[in-house]
């Protein structure tokens, strides 16, 4: 999501701007209302008349509490310092000098709005000022020198981190500002953080403790450190000032990219920038010669650690981390953890101990050189991160080992990344971190704006401070809590062209000049000793504190100035107190715990309610859906069966028509028969190969049938009728022969079309196929018959003939004496024989025809002896195998044709 500058500091732009936000804009000028606006807009915290935010109770009572400059009874301000930069020469050059800032006193300062300038449109249409006035704690102008600069800002914090208080530092501004020339200097012109590490180890020469096993860790702790890891930190150490060196002695305008871990390669280290042209730290000679350690504990030495890191595109990156490589490489994000008080820390953060200010500065350089900078329109070298460095001063009494407590303090120097519109950034990597630069700075903005709503209205319930919504505020949050005091320097650039975000930057600072600190570790004193005036059960103060009343006062609030009964006392307090309170977090804790497992039962319940509905809901779908499937299923059997029949059918009328026609061939089994039940594969294959037996045997019968037929033809004409009726007889043997053979195969083809039509046409049109077989034996039948016919006309004819040779030979016997040679044959022995044999045959013939009767005896064994051949051969041609079939169906119950469709579905 792009943002724009307008109001990325939680301040309202100016159409939208409140009075009661910036303090008295009318009233100081008449009281005149909108529309008729002053030509001036005051925004000072110095203006607010209304009481500013009393510190505890107690403490104000007792005056432990410093006076700040918000004047008498107020709490200290967090102090806002402003710089004017110098205009460059090349911005001179293009007219960006317009006058539109005027430094008027130590304190104010004249904003005026250019022509080109938004702030002069919205004037000019009567909406706003076109004059702004800004308060500030202290304002440096473009000729100030970074030594006066430190003496005003930042020499008091490093006392203070010395005596043991926690302090930050931080500068805030428009991209170009002068923030990063302000915190680290430029050649030889030392930066604050420069300057307070010379400051710090001057203070501390001869009091360094210089052993590496004492370390800082987490929020506020200390570690003892083993030898092993002694070690290792020394490596660590060596390792980052070696690499100093290395890089100053290689170092010639090479330019590092980094991935910076989420966009890809954007973050630039060039080797030549502000920091690298100095080898030391360079300041005048006599810029902290009156610098003294007097004030420092007796006895106590000091451990200093140092640590760097930046806040990119809301991840934090270790800048002390990384081994150098001129290769792109991913780096490693660190993530924040809270100790056990809910204390934010960095997790995993490198901590690196110094003993001298060149150490601190190279180990500065060398986390630099792993910076996120880039080069935007408006900078060339511009931070697009947040980068934070921290000197933590461990305070090590002489019997540490004795267990006396050891204290830490910590100087926390934070270079905030430039705010810039970021439409006006065409790169998509540079739009992101302008966005998240802007995002990170509108919470701590809006953080401070709670904070002074909080502090300003006590009476009402507290604003929740948005600090977990950004790192930022985050790792800062402790400085606005009480961890210690904050510092804010903003930084402007007197440019015309960007005179509207100077203008919003610092609306921004001026909600900040109307904070007051968080309890310090001072007032926290305070509040212990205001603990010991509090009044007893019986209602009598202490009287040893009011002793120590006077004295704390005279003493500066220290609280080891008390005396040890005093001590006791105060402990004794501070233990019931401690009690009192856990009583208090305990009943809450009740409380919270009732409301919280009560809630927690509604939800349960209405989840249960939820969940049953939801059950119920699916039961009915489950049930619907398994009705669904069990009525498709059985449409699908039905339609399924009734296709298998109705092929079955089909096959059966086709074979039936086969059987008719005695010419189709029987229809070969369907390529979907592997469906089918194995028995019911292997009756069809027999059918058809009883089939294909039946068609053979007919069409040898046809065959014989016509044979008959040529040889009664022949019969009845004149010739040779001895030859004739023998060729006939062999004939009528054959035929016979064969016919017996036919009968032999029918018989044995009816037991197996018996078989078949029992497998097959139990679920089929068996009765079809019945009537089919059945009009196939009739038709045999008939053919029998015929055959019997022409056996008894042969019969008939071979008696003609037998009477007419007989005649013949009567009428010939006188000729016999002289046989003519054409009948020498037939008068011969071998011919009488064979007319004698034809006879015989004949009579054969005559009694025991046909030639049949033994088959239709074995086919048809029931047959009445008594009744005549004629008869009987008529009754056996009637009785066919197939007839017999049905008989003995007839007599057993018949199958069901077909399988119910209730025991379909059992079956499947
Ligand atoms: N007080 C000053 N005297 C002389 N030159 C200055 C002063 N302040 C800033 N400059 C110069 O202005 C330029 C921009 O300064 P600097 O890089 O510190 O800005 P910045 O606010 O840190 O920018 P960014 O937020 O983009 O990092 C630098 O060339 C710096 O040397």
């Amino acid at each position: 999501m792009a943002m724009s500058l307008s109001s990325p500091y939680g301040c309202p732009s100016d159409e939208e701007e409140e009075m009661a936000v910036f303090e008295s804009t009318a009233a100081e000028h008449g009281g005149l209302a909108r529309p008729r606006l002053p030509e001036i807009s005051v925004i000072s915290p110095g203006l607010d008349n209304r009481p500013a935010v009393t510190g505890p109770k107690l403490a104000v009572k007792s005056g432990l509490v410093r006076q700040g400059s918000g004047g008498e009874g107020n709490t200290e301000r967090v102090k806002v310092y402003l710089r004017v930069r110098p205009l460059s020469e090349v911005e001179r050059q293009k007219g960006e000098e317009q006058g539109c800032v005027a430094v008027q006193d130590e304190e104010t300062l004249l904003l005026k709005a250019p022509k080109e300038s938004q702030n002069m449109r919205t004037a000019e249409r009567g909406i706003t000022q076109s004059m702004h006035k800004f308060s500030f704690s202290k304002i440096f102008g473009p000729e100030t020198t970074q030594q006066q600069f430190y003496e005003c800002t930042m020499k008091n914090m490093v006392k203070d981190v010395l005596r043991g208080e926690n302090g930050l530092l931080y500068t805030y501004g428009v991209t170009n500002s002068g923030k990063t020339y302000t915190i680290q200097g430029c050649g030889r012109e030392a930066g604050l953080l420069p300057r307070a590490l010379v400051s710090l180890f001057r203070k501390l020469q001869g009091r360094i403790y210089s052993a590496m096993d004492l370390k800082p860790v987490m929020y506020q702790d200390v570690r003892k450190l083993e030898p092993n890891e002694v070690k290792v930190e020394e490596i660590r150490r060596n390792s980052l000032l070696k690499e100093d060196e290395n890089t100053t002695s290689r170092r010639g305008g090479t330019t590092t990219i980094w991935d910076s871990g989420v966009g890809g390669l954007s973050s630039t280290s060039n080797f030549t920038s502000q920091l690298e042209d100095t080898d030391s730290v360079c300041l005048e000679p006599d810029s902290l010669s009156h610098s003294s350690g007097d004030d420092l504990e007796e006895g106590v030495q000091f451990s200093i650690w140092v640590s760097f890191y930046e806040i990119y595109n809301e991840f934090l990156y270790d800048l002390l981390d990384a081994s150098p490589s001129m290769q792109p490489r991913k780096r490693a994000t660190m993530r924040l953890s809270e100790d056990k008080l809910g204390n934010t820390y960095v997790k995993e953060l490198t901590w690196i101990q110094v003993r001298t200010a060149e150490e601190a500065w190279k180990i500065l350089k060398a986390g630099r050189r792993n910076q996120s900078f880039a080069s935007t329109h408006l900078n060339q070298n511009s931070s697009r991160s947040h980068s934070i460095f921290s000197i933590r001063v461990l305070h090590i009494p002489p019997q540490a080992d004795s267990g006396q407590a050891m204290h830490i303090s910590e100087l926390t120097v934070c270079d905030l990344a430039g705010s810039e519109r970021s439409k006006e950034q065409r790169n998509g990597e540079r739009m992101k971190e302008a966005n998240n630069i802007n995002t990170s700075l509108l919470t701590l903005g809006r953080c401070i704006a709670s904070l002074r709503h909080n502090q300003n209205n006590k009476s009402r319930p507290p604003q929740v401070v948005p600090f977990r919504d950004s790192k930022l505020t985050r790792v800062l949050q402790g400085f606005f809590c009480g961890r210690g005091t904050s510092s804010m320097v903003v930084n402007i650039n007197p440019c015309a062209s960007i005179y509207d975000e100077t203008l919003q930057a610092l609306k921004f600072s001026a909600i900040a000049t109307q904070l007051v600190h968080g309890p310090s570790t001072k007032t926290r004193v305070a509040y212990i000793l205001s603990l010991l005036r509090e009044p007893t059960e019986n209602g009598n103060e202490s009287t040893v504190l009011e002793e120590e009343e006077d004295e704390s006062d005279v003493e500066d609030e220290d609280i080891t100035m008390l005396n040890s009964e005093a001590l006791l006392k105060a402990i004794d307090v501070l233990k019931r107190e401690v009690q009192r309170q856990r009583e208090e977090k305990e009943v809450l804790e009740a409380n919270v715990r009732e409301q919280v497992v009560s809630e927690m039962m509604e939800v349960i319940t209405r989840m249960q309610d939820g969940f049953s509905e939801t059950l119920e809901a699916e039961r009915a779908l489950v049930e619907e859906r398994c009705e669904d499937r069990i009525s498709n299923l059985q449409k699908h059997l039905k339609k399924f069966y009734s296709q298998e029949l109705l092929e079955r059918d089909q096959e059966i009328e086709a074979l039936s028509a086969a059987l008719d026609t005695q010419s189709v061939p029987t229809p070969a089994p369907k390529a979907n028969t592997e469906g089918l039940r194995r028995s019911e594969r292997l009756t069809g294959t027999d059918l058809c190969r009883l089939r294909a037996e039946l068609d053979q045997c007919r069409a040898e019968l046809l065959t014989k049938t016509q044979e008959l037929t040529k040889l009664k033809i022949q019969l009845e004409l004149p010739g040779p009728t001895g030859t004739i009726t023998s060729a006939v007889d062999r004939k009528i043997e054959e035929g016979q022969r064969n016919l017996r053979q036919l009968r032999l195969d029918i018989q044995r083809l009816g037991v197996d079309l018996q078989s078949g039509e029992r497998a097959c046409c139990r679920n089929t049109g068996g009765e079809r196929l019945r009537q089919a077989l059945t009009a196939a034996d009739e038709t045999l039948s008939k053919q029998d018959q015929i055959l019997l016919e022409l056996q008894n006309s042969l019969t008939l004819i071979k008696a003609d003939l037998r009477r007419k040779a007989e005649t013949l030979a009567q009428t010939e016997a006188p000729r016999l004496q002289l046989p003519p040679s054409g009948f020498a044959a037939s008068t011969t022995p071998g011919f009488c024989k064979k007319r004698g044999c034809a006879a015989a045959a004949a009579s054969d013939t005559e009694n025991r025809p046909p030639q049949k009767r033994p088959l239709f005896h074995s086919l048809f064994p029931t047959r009445t002896p008594t009744r005549k051949y004629n008869t009987r051969a008529v009754e056996e041609a009637n009785i066919t195998p197939y007839s017999r079939v049905l008989r003995s169906r007839q007599q057993s119950p018949p199958p069901s044709p077909l399988p119910s469709a209730r025991s379909l579905r059992g079956k499947y």
